[in-house]
Parts: structure tokens; C-alpha cells; sequence
């Protein structure tokens, strides 16, 4: 995965951002990157970030959303589609390599301890380097640190930064199975004014369909014939009925062109409920792709035409 970063453009007024920590966690440095000179608070789970917005205790919410290595981070998706909506106005990707941590002066290893995407990208790094150490889950990469300061845990997989935090010992640092591993986090905040379009966006919906023969075909074929291209499509369970789903959809493209608008309401006719998730600057600064006769200027140009054929003026 290519490597970069996008500052918001529109980001409106917001000056006290949420994010998931404790300090010294890879979101911690997410959201210094996303926010210039806002107040940080370190909240200690993805839902309780989003809850700060949500209650106004601050203004936006800094949480992971992928990973290159290990997929999506469920509790984000759940968080994003409970409660009252928020939208994604930026997005940053960070490349992941950890250190790992130990009491100053510490023993044998027995527990290792970390976020299970943590845990999950240094699995033959800890068996091939401490295979007597039981992998134990924490709530953060961070979390996991504190554990060992306060006797939980023997070793902690943290964000290099972590150890400017954490009065422990760097037993190993570059670690991770797969050299070029990378999260996307996103920026989220209340509805309002939108990101200006870019020409390398993303939009995200999260989409609760109709529980019958086709309706997932459906909701992909309004993307596909409107020349869309996906960039995301992860399922998680709706929690009320079993086997019923909500699907997240993510897509090149800006709410503000008009293929994407005729898009998200092709999807609202397919879907019980369609949440819009945000149109913001992609952080790999990958362009949209136009098909043939997909561009806004080949939409706009058919809904002139079909105008003036209503109104008698052609046929
Ligand atoms: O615990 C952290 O440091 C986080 O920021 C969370 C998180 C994740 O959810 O994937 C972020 C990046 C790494 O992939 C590992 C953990």
C-alpha cells in the first residue's frame, strides 16, 4: 500500500479532537498528523471516542478503520453505524512497525501483551522470538504498556512512540511480519459542511438491504453501472436478527459529483436504511477512475436531455 498523508481542507470548526489511546498509541500519532494544533483527548476505546463527539465533549474523533495486514477494525464500523450519525472528513495512513516493551530489569516472558490487529501482525515474530510468551489482548496497543507497568503483562507490541510514555525497556524494535503493513485512520465528526471535492476521494456509506434473493447484487450493480469503483466492502452483523447484515460500502468519488449523488440514490431505493459516511480526500492520493460515459459531464448532459424531453422541447 502506497504511503501518505492528506491535511482535512474542510475541516470547519474543530478544536478539541477525541482519540483512541491512552497516549503513545499509533491513533495517538493519527490524529496529530489529521489535526495541526487542536487539543488531543485520549479516550480509551474506539465507541468512546465517537461517544465524546456524540455528547459534544469534543468536536471530532480520530479512530482506525483498516488494516493493510489484518482488515477492518470491527468496533470503528459498529461505532460508525449506532447512535446518531458522523461523517469522515479526513483520512491518514500510517506505516506500522512496532517496538516491543519490558520492566526495566524484567524476568522470563510469559505474556505478551497487545491490540488483537497488533497481536494479529507480529504472530511469527513472537513465536519465532518468544515462544514460551502467551499472546493476551488488550484494549490498546498503549493499554498493553500500562499492563506491563503495573505487573499484567511481561511485554507489550506498541507503537514506537510508546516508550516516550512508558518508563519500560525496548527489548526489540522493527517488528512485524509483514515489512510494509500500513492502518488508515479516519477523521469523524458531526454532519455538516463536506470536504470540497478533490478528484481523488472516497465516500463511504453503510448500507442495512432488504433481506431477499439479489439484494447485495443490487446495491453493487447501482455502483458498477454507474462506472464506480469500489475501494471497500466489509459486512457486520445488524446484531438484532441473526443472519442479517449491514454492508460498508467505500467508493472512489465526492457526494458532490453528480454520478455519485445519481449513485446514492439508486442505493436508498435498494436499502431499508443507508447511512452516508463522508466524501473526503483519499490519503493515497489515488484519482478516481472515470469509465466511458460515467464522467459528471456525461451525467449532467443526460439529465438536460431528459429534462427537455419532459418539457416537450425534444424527443
Ligand atoms: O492500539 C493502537 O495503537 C491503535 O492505534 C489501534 C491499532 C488498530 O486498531 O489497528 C492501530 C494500528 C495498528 O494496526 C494496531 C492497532
Amino acid at each position: 500500500m502506497k504511503v501518505a498523508t492528506v491535511s482535512p481542507r474542510s475541516l470547519g470548526v474543530v478544536s478539541r479532537i477525541a482519540y483512541f489511546g491512552p497516549q503513545g498509541t499509533f491513533t495517538e500519532q493519527a490524529a496529530r498528523v489529521l489535526a495541526g494544533g487542536e487539543e488531543l483527548i485520549p479516550v480509551e476505546t474506539v465507541r468512546l471516542a465517537m461517544t465524546a463527539v456524540r455528547e459534544g465533549e469534543a468536536d471530532a474523533a480520530c479512530v482506525p478503520i483498516e488494516n493493510s495486514v489484518e482488515g477492518v477494525v470491527p468496533t470503528t464500523l459498529d461505532a460508525l453505524s449506532e447512535s446518531t450519525p458522523l461523517v469522515a472528513v479526513a483520512e491518514t495512513i500510517l506505516p506500522i512497525h512496532f517496538s516491543v516493551l519490558t520492566r526495566r530489569g524484567g524476568g522470563d516472558i510469559k505474556t505478551v501483551a497487545s491490540h488483537p490487529h497488533a497481536l494479529a501482525q507480529v504472530r511469527e515474530w513472537v513465536e519465532a522470538n518468544l515462544p514460551d510468551a502467551h499472546p493476551v489482548a488488550s484494549s490498546s496497543t498503549s493499554a498493553a504498556a500500562v499492563g506491563v507497568l503495573d505487573g499484567h503483562f511481561d511485554a507489550a507490541v506498541c507503537a514506537p512512540v510508546a516508550v516516550e510514555h512508558y518508563d519500560l525497556e525496548v527489548l526489540a524494535t522493527e517488528v512485524a511480519d509483514v515489512s510494509d503493513a500500513a492502518t488508515r485512520f479516519l477523521l469523524v465528526r458531526p454532519p455538516g459542511e463536506l470536504p470540497e471535492p478533490t478528484g481523488a476521494d472516497r465516500t463511504s456509506v453503510v448500507a442495512a438491504a432488504v433481506n431477499r434473493t439479489g439484494t447485495l447484487a443490487e446495491l453493487l450493480t447501482a455502483l458498477a453501472d454507474r462506472g464506480i469503483n469500489l475501494t471497500r466492502l466489509d459486512a457486520r452483523p445488524t446484531r438484532s436478527n441473526f443472519g442479517e447484515y449491514r454492508f460498508f460500502i467505500d467508493f472512489e468519488g465526492h457526494v458532490a459529483e453528480p454520478r455519485i449523488l445519481d449513485a446514492l440514490t439508486a442505493l436508498r431505493r435498494h436499502c431499508r436504511n443507508l447511512r452516508f459516511l463522508g466524501s473526503h480526500p483519499r490519503a493515497d492520493g489515488t484519482r478516481t477512475t472515470i469509465q466511458p460515459g460515467a464522467g459528471n459531464d456525461d451525467f449532467v448532459d443526460a439529465a438536460v436531455w431528459a429534462d427537455a424531453v419532459r418539457k416537450g422541447d425534444l424527443a
